[in-house]
């Protein structure tokens, strides 16, 4: 569908993950973070990932997970990138090159050195998402996107993305933008006919 790549975070279930591959999404999230509402264990992440076509990729979502943790489910082979989400440092990053998986750095951005802090990172690709105090994501903030000044890399776009600014999010020139509670009826549980109104308003701009 797209130029730019559309990222569905935060699949729980089968329903949400056929839409969102209906409407057109290239990448869906898993979210492997304990503390997310949007949690879900590697098996049951594994029975939705058997039901889907095999042509869209699959990132699992980590926070400041152990290198056997992420292993163990890396190695079941169903992800196609890892996200890591939490305080990993670039060591950390450059340590999974290893795996059969493309990594994704997220950077919290509360201010143009966050952003700065992105060259650091030599993963397949960097997420910049909103700061809060309190949680790593799925927060619904966003932050001021004319901060990011590098497109000559895979950067995706989160924080706070909704039907409304998708199509400002759009226009920002990145590789990739990512979607989670801004398309929700409560936490874990997409409402669909908001996922239908967030593709269709960028539809004109990435067919
Ligand atoms: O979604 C979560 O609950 C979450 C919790 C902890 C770390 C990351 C999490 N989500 C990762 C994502 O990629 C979200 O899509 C991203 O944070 C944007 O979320 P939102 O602002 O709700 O669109």
């Amino acid at each position: 569908m797209a130029l730019v790549k559309i990222k569905v975070c935060g699949i729980t279930n089968v329903e949400d993950a056929m839409a969102a591959i209906d409407m057109g999404a290239d990448l869906l999230g898993f979210n492997f973070y304990r503390e997310s509402p949007r949690y879900l264990d590697a098996a049951d992440a594994l029975d939705i990932i058997n039901k889907i076509p095999t042509f869209v990729d699959t990132a699992g979502v980590f926070v400041n997970p152990s290198m056997e943790e992420l292993r163990e489910i890396v190695e079941l082979g169903f992800l196609n990138w890892v996200q890591l989400h939490g305080d990993e440092d670039p060591d950390f990053c450059d340590s999974l090159r290893y795996m059969n998986c493309r990594t994704i750095k997220a950077i919290r951005v509360k201010s143009q050195e966050d952003i700065k802090r992105a060259k650091d990172y030599y993963t397949d690709a960097v997420l910049f998402d909103a700061y809060h105090p309190n949680y790593y994501g799925g927060t619904g903030e966003t932050f001021d996107w004319r901060l990011i000044d590098d497109l000559n890399r895979r950067v995706f776009l989160a924080g706070g993305l909704d039907p409304d600014n998708a199509e400002d999010a759009v226009s920002v020139g990145v590789y990739g933008i990512d979607v989670c509670s801004g398309i929700e009826s409560s936490p874990g549980k997409k409402d669909l006919n908001e996922m239908k109104r967030f593709f269709d308003n960028i539809r004109h701009l990435v067919n």
